[in-house]
This record gives structure tokens, sequence and C-alpha cells, in this order.
């Protein structure tokens, strides 16, 4: 094992794995450096998920290596990356996943009071992000007497509450109305960008790489050639009848 860049946060080395035999990943490096916005886009089905299940810990890919902070994350066992995920990663996915039977800002506070953060302080921690997303009046709901765009934005303060030095969201906005969706992006990566967390978000919606910093397109399960990594300042070429 070669270790990755130092200035890479998160590093990914020639990742492929399949479901069940049907193949996700076909060789997939990338690597993201430390307050780096890097959307992940591509169609259904093309692999986004299963790489930032990857980069997460979450799974361990078949083949290739995954290295957080200049430490390989593939090697280590189920209970190490499942502290790992707990320590330095937040998760919001495209469903919020909430528990029902908590309210509102015990649902976003969860990071901190499984850390053993006192309640008093965990929930004025949630209280501010549920504020930052508008979402503050229902605090005290639980998530069965919200609507699907409230529960979205808990998920999100859910994930960004102890400010993890990764933030993977995955397609997060994919529930929402169009405002609703910018607000969200908009939050989810201002406050990152404020707070200096890293951040890779995946998408479909073609909006998604305008709130990152560069982007990774994907296609089934490879970067794709067209367009495989995009940093935000390098122009859109112009069209060839131009
Ligand atoms: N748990 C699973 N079992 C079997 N096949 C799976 C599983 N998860 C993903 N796949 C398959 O792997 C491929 C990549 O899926 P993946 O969810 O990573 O793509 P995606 O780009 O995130 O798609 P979407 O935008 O629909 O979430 C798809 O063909 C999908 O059907």
């Amino acid at each position: 094992m070669v270790a990755p860049p130092d200035n890479d946060v998160l590093f990914a080395r020639a990742l492929r794995h399949s479901h069940r035999g049907s193949p996700a990943l076909l060789g997939v490096s990338v690597g993201v450096r430390e307050g780096e916005i890097l959307g992940v886009v591509g169609p259904r089905g093309s692999g986004k998920t299963t790489l930032l299940r990857c980069l997460s810990g979450q799974l361990v890919p078949d083949q290739g290596e995954v290295w957080f902070n200049s430490g390989p994350v593939h090697t280590l066992s189920a209970a190490a990356r499942d502290q790992l995920r707990r320590e330095r990663f937040g998760w919001v996915g495209s469903e919020p996943q909430l528990l029902p039977e908590l309210t509102a800002w015990e649902n976003a506070a969860l990071p901190l009071l499984m850390r053993g953060v006192r309640s008093r302080a965990a929930r004025a921690k949630a209280q501010e992000w549920l504020d930052r997303l508008d979402i503050g009046a229902a605090a005290r709901k639980h998530p069965g007497a919200l609507l699907q765009s409230e529960r979205q934005r808990i998920a999100v303060a859910r994930a960004l509450v102890s400010v993890p030095a990764v933030v993977f969201a995955d397609d997060p906005a994919a529930p929402l109305h169009r405002s609703d969706r910018a607000q969200v992006l908009r939050t989810l990566t201002s406050a990152a960008r404020s707070h200096g967390m890293t951040v890779v978000l995946a998408g479909t919606d073609p909006d998604t790489a305008g709130y990152a910093d560069r982007t990774l397109s994907l296609r089934d399960g490879r970067p794709d050639t067209a367009s495989p990594v995009r940093d935000r300042e390098t122009p859109d070429p112009a069209p060839a009848n131009a």
C-alpha cells in the first residue's frame, strides 16, 4: 500500500465493488482535500451511493483502497470503522431516517448524545442547527407530525451538529421541492465552508455541481470519460458550434 498525497483528507484508489455479483464501481480513484466540497454526479445507478458508502467506511470495497487522514480505512475492523464514522463523519441520505419516538431536537442531537455530551448542551447545539435550517420552531415535534421537507432538514442538522471532519451527503435534496432543495444545499455547503468541514455531495440534480468546488462525474461505475473531474473555476467548454 502506498500512502496517498498528504493534502488529501480522503483518498480512494482503484475502487471496485459489486452488489451480489452486479458491478457498481469499476475502478474509481479520487482525492478530496481538507475543507473542499467534492460533487459526485451521474445518472441513477452510476455508482454514487456505492462510492460514498466505500469512502465513509460503511462498505469495504471488493478491491482498492480508502484512506482518511493518511490512515487506511479499508483494512480497519468493522468496530473501528463504526467508531470512525461515529466520531469523524456525518451522513445525510435522500431519506431522513429519523427515529420516530424522538423529537426533532433529539434526533438532531443524536451524534452528540451518543458521544456523551450532556443533554442541555446537546439540545442547545441542535437548536442552533435547526434554527439555521429554518426548522427551529419544530424542535419539540416528532417526525410523524412534520412534512418530508422538514424531516429532511432535521437529518441535515443531525449530519452537521457534531461538526464532523467529513460530511457525506447522498442526494440530500432529492425528496424536496426546488425551493427547498436550494435552501438545504445552500445551508449545508455554506455551513460546511464556515466550519471547515469537507463535504462529498452526490446528486443526480444538475444543480449539485454548482455547490461544489470540484465535480467527479460517474457513469456505469466509472469516471465519465467525457468529464471525469471538473474544477469549478474551469469554464465550461464552448459549444462546438459557437
Ligand atoms: N444493495 C444493493 N444490492 C444490489 N444491487 C445494488 C445495491 N446497491 C446498489 N446496487 C446496484 O449497483 C449499481 C450502482 O448503484 P448506486 O446506488 O451506487 O448508484 P447511484 O448512482 O447512487 O444511483 P441512485 O442515484 O439511484 O441512488 C446500480 O446498478 C444498483 O442497482
